[in-house]
């Protein structure tokens, strides 16, 4: 399938948002509240010399409800690492990480995560994929049905509801993964390279269809990249990682308003920001050399 036919949804506006007895929609402001701490988290890997190598340095963060983070810096930085971490897929040698005031000790559905390969379970249809986590909790039928077709029409994909995963293009297939991990109602939405593997094209649908899907949800997200382009059309907040070892650097204030289009990739304030994140990457490369 063309990936340029590939349909997508049309804005749902408040009111037919309301009418479709979902969630409403909520204000596009961030609260104040602390959804995810990262504290002081250091993370050692060993290696075959004997002496740790040390991926995470102490690093510490916070991200609010209903805030939408991106991470962003060079290759091996440790972004990937930090996000796993938050997810409880793996553990910190040290320091603490918490989501919604809990201590991450293990993976949880609470925690969503969307990664660059393509994870859907490929015996399941599109809504089978999207219900699954629902069916795990054991949620009656009639109630999984409405939340699975809110999903479906949030990332414009009510006539693939049946099709076989195999059947969707790259952009489709993450399209479903979103929805998936949105169904859950998780407290954090944690996205690793999730365009990665995307055309340049169907990566930009991808950014807006997920900053319109984050709109009507207002799910905290943590979002890692390495594309400075995309960490600003998304992010409320820009956390620019340094390397060896991974520490952040410097936190930016994204002040373009929503809704971000993308021509504003021209406008004057996302090119400054855009300098200056690629001077501090180019900085910290710089004292790698
Ligand atoms: N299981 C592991 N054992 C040893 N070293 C590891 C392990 N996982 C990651 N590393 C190292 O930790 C560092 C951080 O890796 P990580 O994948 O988190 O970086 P990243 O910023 O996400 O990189 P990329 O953008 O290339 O995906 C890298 O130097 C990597 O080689």
């Amino acid at each position: 399938m063309g990936q340029l036919a590939e349909p997508l949804p049309s804005t749902v506006s408040d009111e037919q948002q309301k009418q479709d007895n979902t969630t409403p929609i909520k204000e596009a402001t961030t609260s104040e509240k602390i959804q995810l701490h990262i504290d002081e988290v250091t993370l050692k890997f060993p290696t075959s010399t004997g002496t740790d190598f040390t991926a995470l340095d102490k690093v510490s963060m916070e991200v609010r409800e209903n805030e939408f983070a991106v991470i962003v810096g060079p290759s091996g930085c440790g972004k990937s690492s930090l996000l796993y971490l938050t997810a409880g897929l793996n553990s910190p040698t040290d320091g603490e990480i918490k989501v919604a005031g809990k201590v991450v000790d293990g993976p949880s559905a609470e925690r969503g995560m969307v990664f660059q390969g393509y994870t859907l379970f490929p015996w399941l249809s599109v809504s089978e994929n999207i219900e699954f986590g629902l069916k795990q909790k054991k949620m009656p039928a009639p109630e999984r049905k409405k939340i699975v077709q809110k999903y479906l029409k949030e990332v414009g994909l009510e006539n693939f509801a049946d099709r076989n995963p195999k059947q969707l293009s790259g952009g489709m297939k993450q399209r479903v993964a979103i929805a998936r991990s949105l169904a859950n109602d998780p407290e954090i939405l944690l996205m690793d390279e999730p365009f990665g593997a995307l055309d340049s094209q169907t990566r930009m649908q991808m950014q807006q269809l997920l900053l319109q899907v984050w709109e009507h949800s207002k799910k905290t997200v943590v979002f890692v990249t390495h594309d400075i382009d995309e960490a600003i059309m998304l992010g409320d907040r820009v956390f620019v990682m340094g390397a060896r070892p991974g520490r952040i650097q410097k936190v930016l204030d994204v002040n373009i308003p929503h809704p971000r289009t993308l021509d504003m990739v021209m406008e004057p304030d996302f090119i400054s920001l855009k300098r200056e994140i690629l001077s501090l990457l180019h900085d910290d490369l710089s004292e790698m050399h």
